[in-house]
């Protein structure tokens, strides 16, 4: 599925890839969904996917105001004391990060193919840090990685400012918007992409609602699904 008006634009022209992370390339999402729903639980309130699709993508601070505001608990826990109640959990599990299928095999294949690629995440270093360690060697393909606590990025997606960085960051940079292709998996991360002027490929999780999927450019279930040529990117010589 794609939205037919803008899939035109960078067709057969992206020269640069910008990859969102979590829930992107590595399978972290689920994490953050287990820790809030046991948060919610203690409220005797249930996380649903309307919360989540506002939370995904979002800087830690941006995404835990939306958590209390939007679930009633503001007046009980402030967003400072959920970042704290749910630190614990998530340093648990982010060591335990998988990479989502496809991811692995993309970016192989761009960088072999001189592609230059990156990654601009909502995620903050230390985050980071823990969620990549068991994949040091794939993410050492990247040229650059741009981080939620970066200093250029001033607001968390949906604005562009983490992208915008991203682009600058190439050896050949600042790479014009237009010749840039966007993985993202989250509502806000694909408006992010946008409103940087950028061609955006969504993966979404099949829980969140259908209307967001109206704003990317392509739609895919997995990043096994995706076909480079069509976007003017070497194919896979692979048969899968
Ligand atoms: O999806 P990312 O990589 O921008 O990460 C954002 C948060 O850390 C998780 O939603
Ligand atoms: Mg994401």
């Amino acid at each position: 599925m794609s939205n037919p008006a803008a899939v035109t634009a960078g067709r057969g022209s992206i020269t640069h890839v910008i990859f969102d992370m979590d829930g992107l390339l590595l399978d972290t999402e689920k994490f953050y969904t287990e820790v809030q729903e046991i948060i919610l639980a203690r409220f005797n309130k249930k996380f649903d996917w309307s919360l989540k699709a506002k939370m995904m993508g979002r800087k830690a601070i941006e995404a835990a105001r939306i958590f209390v505001e939007e679930s009633g608990i503001s007046d009980s826990l402030s967003a400072e004391d959920f970042l704290v109640e749910r630190e614990s959990m998530l340093q648990d599990l982010f060591p335990t990060s998988e990479l989502m299928p496809g991811a692995s095999r993309l970016i192989k294949h761009l960088h072999a193919k001189n592609i230059p690629i990156c990654i601009a995440t909502g995620t903050h270093t230390r985050h980071y840090d823990l969620k990549t360690q068991r994949h040091r060697e794939l993410f050492s393909l990247m040229h650059h990685i741009v981080r939620g606590d970066d200093p250029e990025v001033k607001q968390g997606k949906p604005a562009p400012d983490g992208f915008l960085a991203a682009a600058r960051r190439f050896k050949d940079g600042p790479v014009d918007s237009q010749k840039v292709l966007v993985f993202e998996d989250a509502p806000s991360g694909v408006l992010a992409a946008k409103n940087a002027g950028m061609n955006v490929v969504m993966v979404p999780d099949p829980r969140l609602d259908i209307s967001y999927q109206d704003v990317a450019d392509q739609i895919i279930t997995s990043l096994l699904d995706f076909k480079p040529e069509e976007w003017g990117l070497p194919p896979f010589e692979d048969s899968n």
